[in-house]
């Protein structure tokens, strides 16, 4: 099968991932999309609530979506959450699947500071999904890697890994950092999440406060 995988801190999860996912899925006819809270993660300083209130949030998503599944690779493992690490697991467990692993610019612009991030090419695809105040210049170190790795539009994919493909979504500006803000000052972000994690957000009283817990 054809698996996406969207892995990320959902710190909450909102609709910036949700609909980049549903799109991607249906633009590379995937069959299922994982979503895949981290535990540790590699470039943060930490999250603001636990992993098990982040599973939570993604499975009430995937509770609502045909084809999406939540993958707790990451959250069982006690080490910093490298996505080529992660990959490894996944391509020994499931060797009859195709990998792409879905990401926002902001992310992509930054791979080549990833973990052994040249060993993603021969474990999975990467899908790229535009996001609002993050271009890729002429400029750009990673330039030269999309030349490289870009997938071809006009043929269909042969390789099982390493193409990159670069896919023109939907743009919204959503991110978690601003709903973690406004859920700060009382407010609800009702247009920026799904109402099932609007709720569980209420009721388990999470974001009042900016406490971070360091997770390393
Ligand atoms: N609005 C968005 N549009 C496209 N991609 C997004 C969007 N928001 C997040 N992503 C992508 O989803 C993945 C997980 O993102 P993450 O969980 O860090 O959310 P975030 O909103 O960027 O969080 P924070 O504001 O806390 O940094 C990353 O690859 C990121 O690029
Ligand atoms: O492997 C790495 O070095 C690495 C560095 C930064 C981010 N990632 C992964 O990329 C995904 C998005 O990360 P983030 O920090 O934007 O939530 C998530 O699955 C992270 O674990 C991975």
């Amino acid at each position: 099968m054809k698996i996406g995988i969207l892995g990320g801190t959902f710190d909450p999860i909102h609709f910036g991932h949700i609909r980049p996912a549903q799109e991607v899925k249906q633009q590379l006819a995937l069959d299922e999309i994982w979503l895949m809270p981290n535990h540790i993660p590699p470039h943060k300083q930490g999250t603001h609530v636990s992993t098990q209130d982040r599973l939570a949030m993604a499975q009430l998503v995937c509770d609502e979506l045909a084809g999406f599944k939540v993958c707790d690779i990451e959250a069982k493992r006690e080490t910093p959450s490298y996505t080529a690490k992660t990959l490894e697991q996944l391509n020994m467990l499931f060797p009859q699947h195709e990998f792409y692993f879905i990401m926002g610019m902001d992310s992509f612009l930054n791979l080549n500071k990833w973990y052994q991030w040249q060993q993603l090419f021969r474990l999975c695809h990467i899908v790229v999904c535009k996001r609002p105040g993050w271009q890729l210049t002429d400029k750009d170190p990673i330039q030269a890697l999309l030349k490289l790795h870009i997938h071809n539009n006009e043929k269909p994919s042969t390789l099982g890994t390493g193409e990159i493909f670069m896919l023109d979504i939907l743009e919204q500006d959503i991110s978690s950092t601003a709903i973690r803000q406004q859920l700060q000052h009382g407010s609800i972000p009702a247009t920026t999440m799904p109402l099932s994690i609007q709720t569980y957000i209420q009721q388990h009283q999470l974001y009042q406060t900016d406490f971070l817990s360091k997770t390393e």
